[in-house]
Formats: C-alpha cells, structure tokens, sequence
C-alpha cells in the first residue's frame, strides 16, 4: 500500500513523515497560515505580471473569435469554439502567483515541488524564469536539495501535508497557489475525519491533486470510476474477497485499510476535474448502498456527501456537450497529455463517435496529411488524412490548463493546412 509520504525520499523525511502520532493537519494548516513564511495570495505585483501573462498566454484571434459567437469560417474551414474553455479562474491565479514569486524574490533560488498545472508551454516558461522543478528518482521526490531560505512553491494541485510539513520545518518560504477549489475539498475530507468516516475520493490515486487530498485524511480509497465504485458498493452489501479487493486498491488507500472495517461510515470526496456526472452518480451511488446496508433513518450516521465539483470543470464539460450537439466533421482537443480534465473533453467527443483528436500544442499538426496526438488509453500516434476535402465544420476546446495562445496557433494551422490541401 502506498501513502502520500512515500512522495519523500527517505533520507529527506524531516519529523514531519516520521511522527509516529498521526498528524493534525487542520492544526499544521492553521498555523501555516500564521507563518511569516507562507504566501497564499498575490505580492502586489500584479499589474505587472498580468502584463506578462497576457504577452505570453493570451490571443486577439480568441477574442474576436468570442466577440462573433465562437464561430469563424475562412475559406472551407468553420471553427466552431466551445463557449467555455481553457484557462479556468484557478490556473490563472496559480500562474500569476508563480510570476508574482519571482518578481517578489528576484535572487533565491525557487523550486516548485510538481509541474504547476499540467500544460507543457506554462512550465517551460517557468523553467524560463528560473524556477527549479524537483525531481523524482526511482519514484520518490529528492527534497534533499532544498535549503532553508530557499522559496518553494505549491503547485494548483496543492501538496501533501507531509511535502508541507517537511518545507516548512526547513525554513523555506512556501509560496502556495493551491486553487481555493481544491482546498474546499481538502475541508471535506478533513470534515469525514472529525467523524472518523472514511474519505472515498473519486479521482486517479497518482494525481497530484489526489495525492494531496488523501495525506488530509486518516483513511481513504480511491476510486477512479463507476466499476471501481460499484465493485466497493457490493462489498458493502455483501461482502467478498479481501485479498481480491486489498489488491484492486493496493496503491489506491491508506495503510493499514480494512474494507471489513472501513466501509461502516464514508464520505465522498472528488479530484476536482473528474467527469461531473460520474463525480454525481458516484456519490449517490454510495448514499444508496448506505441506505440500503442500515436503513434510510440510519443513513446521517453513515453516510456525508458535499458538493465539490468545481465550477470550471462544470462549465468546460457542459460547453462541450452543446458543442457535440452541433453536426461537425471533426474535434481538435487541446492541453496537456496528462491533464485530467481535458482528457474528459476528449472522452465526451468520443462518446458521440466525432472523429477527434486530443493534442497537447499545435506542433503535434504536422501538415495536412499526418497530425501526432494521443488517443483516450494509448500512447502519442501519428494519424494521416486527418483533415477532410471540401468544407468542413471543426470543433475546437481546450483544457482548464491550456492558453488560448495554443488554441489560436492550431486554428491557424488547421487554415493553412486545409488551403495547402486545396491546392
Ligand atoms: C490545477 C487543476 C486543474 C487545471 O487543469 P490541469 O490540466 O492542470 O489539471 P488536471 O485536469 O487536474 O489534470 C486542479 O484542479
Ligand atoms: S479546474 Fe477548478 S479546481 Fe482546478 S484549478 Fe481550475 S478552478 Fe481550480
């Protein structure tokens, strides 16, 4: 079984990883707060910075795109834009406060302790101001090279509170863009503990964000979707193979889980960029299967559900189910490889059988014959005759990571491509 803390090499666990006493993690965050060396909002640079961002990330395309409806022909081509898309209100506050950072400590040296969010281009920019990624050997982060003094920031997944813990009792200064999203999460799962329920969170147990979300309680699993769930709910109505489900979620709870004694009283949580309606049939599913194990007047005394399903990811995927309403010949999906939540955009057009493709930036089109990209479950392949002759109607989203700088370079790619085709 595996723990947030095996995040942290050995030889770098500080007190925080070794205490044997469990951790009071509403305690340590509450007194973080207090701390000289903690930041969780801006510097007053961010004028300047805003300034930075829109050179770098922003789009006039994208704009007048929006001022017309999200829609655009030129030629053969009608791009047809999601009317919620890429960078949600939590990233762009992350990213800010990373800008922000590095203006407020032009000469210490700045770690980051996972990528910011999960798009290529916003970390190379960082890595571009300096700021050192932590790395990861044989699976464990070596916190080894950081100093005290040193300034470390959290990414808008947030951090284990064992990562935290161990910062701080280095004597950084811990910089955190963990998105208030997240955090109102963590708050759930810290209100499952009070009761000593145990945190079921729906989500992919190697996610940063779930990782994070899992160190706040005491006991959790993971599940990653409605099979895992409805395997977990029949356990609790009938029982089964404990080697068999010790197995299924040996990287996926806390040590020391027993689904013989765990699954009395549970709360669900949720990675926020998981599939809504997956996220909310999950969580009735377990409201039932409580109902049904002690009764419907028993079901408070089992059972806790809050809503914490993030706007953004709300709105994306709602965007996108109206956009897939609309006939079109194809779908470009743009973010990052490993973003949760564009990786659901994708799942949506691929539902409607819209011949789509999921890209990370608009390199992977490599001219009108062949585009890279990367299907659902597969790794990175190479497609030909992607783009269709005559005129064709494109469905454009992108990821709650991704710049409209990505969005606006693949729609001009695609306007080149289909005049070269043409010819
Ligand atoms: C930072 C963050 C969301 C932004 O999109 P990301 O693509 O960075 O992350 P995710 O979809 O969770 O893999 C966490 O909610
Ligand atoms: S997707 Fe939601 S939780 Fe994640 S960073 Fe954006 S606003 Fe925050």
């Amino acid at each position: 079984m595996e723990t947030p803390v095996t995040d942290l090499a050995p030889e770098t666990q500080d007190s925080a990883a070794q205490t044997a006493a469990p951790l009071d993690t509403k305690a340590f965050r509450r007194s973080l707060n207090h701390s000289d060396n903690y930041f969780r909002r801006g510097f007053g640079h961010g004028e300047a910075v805003a300034e930075t961002m829109a050179t770098s990330y922003q789009s006039g395309l994208i704009q007048e795109l929006r001022a017309n409806g999200n829609v655009l022909t030129r030629g053969d081509v009608t791009i047809r834009l999601a009317q919620a898309f890429g960078f949600c209100w939590g990233v762009e506050r992350a990213v800010a406060m990373a800008y922000e950072a590095r203006k407020q400590f032009p000469t210490e040296r700045i770690w980051i302790t996972n990528e910011i969010i999960h798009n290529p281009s916003v970390n190379d920019h960082l890595r571009q101001m300096g700021v050192l990624f932590i790395e990861v050997n044989h699976g464990q982060k070596d916190f080894s090279v950081v100093e005290r003094g040193d300034v470390v920031i959290l990414p808008a997944f947030g951090a284990s509170v064992q990562e935290m813990q161990l910062l701080n009792d280095r004597g950084c200064i811990i910089v955190d863009t963990t998105c208030p999203w997240v955090a109102k999460v963590w708050n759930s799962v810290e209100k499952h503990k009070k009761s000593d329920y145990t945190s079921i969170v729906h989500g992919k147990y190697n996610h940063e964000e779930t990782i994070a979300t899992s160190s706040f309680a005491n006991k959790y699993l993971v599940v990653l979707n409605m099979e895992q769930a409805e395997y977990v709910s029949n356990y609790i109505l009938h029982g089964g193979d404990k080697t068999e489900f010790l197995a299924k979620f040996a990287k996926a709870c806390s040590q020391g889980f027993d689904p013989d004694r765990d699954l009395d009283r549970v709360g669900v949580a949720n990675q926020t960029t998981m599939l809504k309606s997956e996220t909310e049939a999950i969580g009735k599913l377990f409201e039932r299967t409580m109902m049904q194990r002690f009764g419907p007047d028993k079901l408070n005394d089992h059972f806790m559900s809050f809503n914490t399903i993030c706007d953004a990811t709300q709105e994306r995927q709602d965007a996108m189910f109206e956009l897939v309403d609309a006939p079109m010949d194809l779908m470009i999906v743009i973010g990052g490889f490993n973003s949760s939540n564009t990786t659901h955009l994708q799942e949506i057009a691929i539902e409607r059988n819209i011949p789509s493709y999921h890209i990370d930036s608009a390199d992977r089109i490599l001219d009108e014959r062949a585009i890279e990209h990367k299907p659902l479950h597969g790794d990175i392949e190479r497609a030909e005759n992607w783009l269709p002759a005559g005129p064709i109607t494109v469905g454009i989203t992108s990821g709650a990571s991704t710049p409209d700088k990505a969005v606006e370079e693949t729609i001009e790619r695609i306007f080149a491509c289909k005049e070269r085709l043409a010819q």
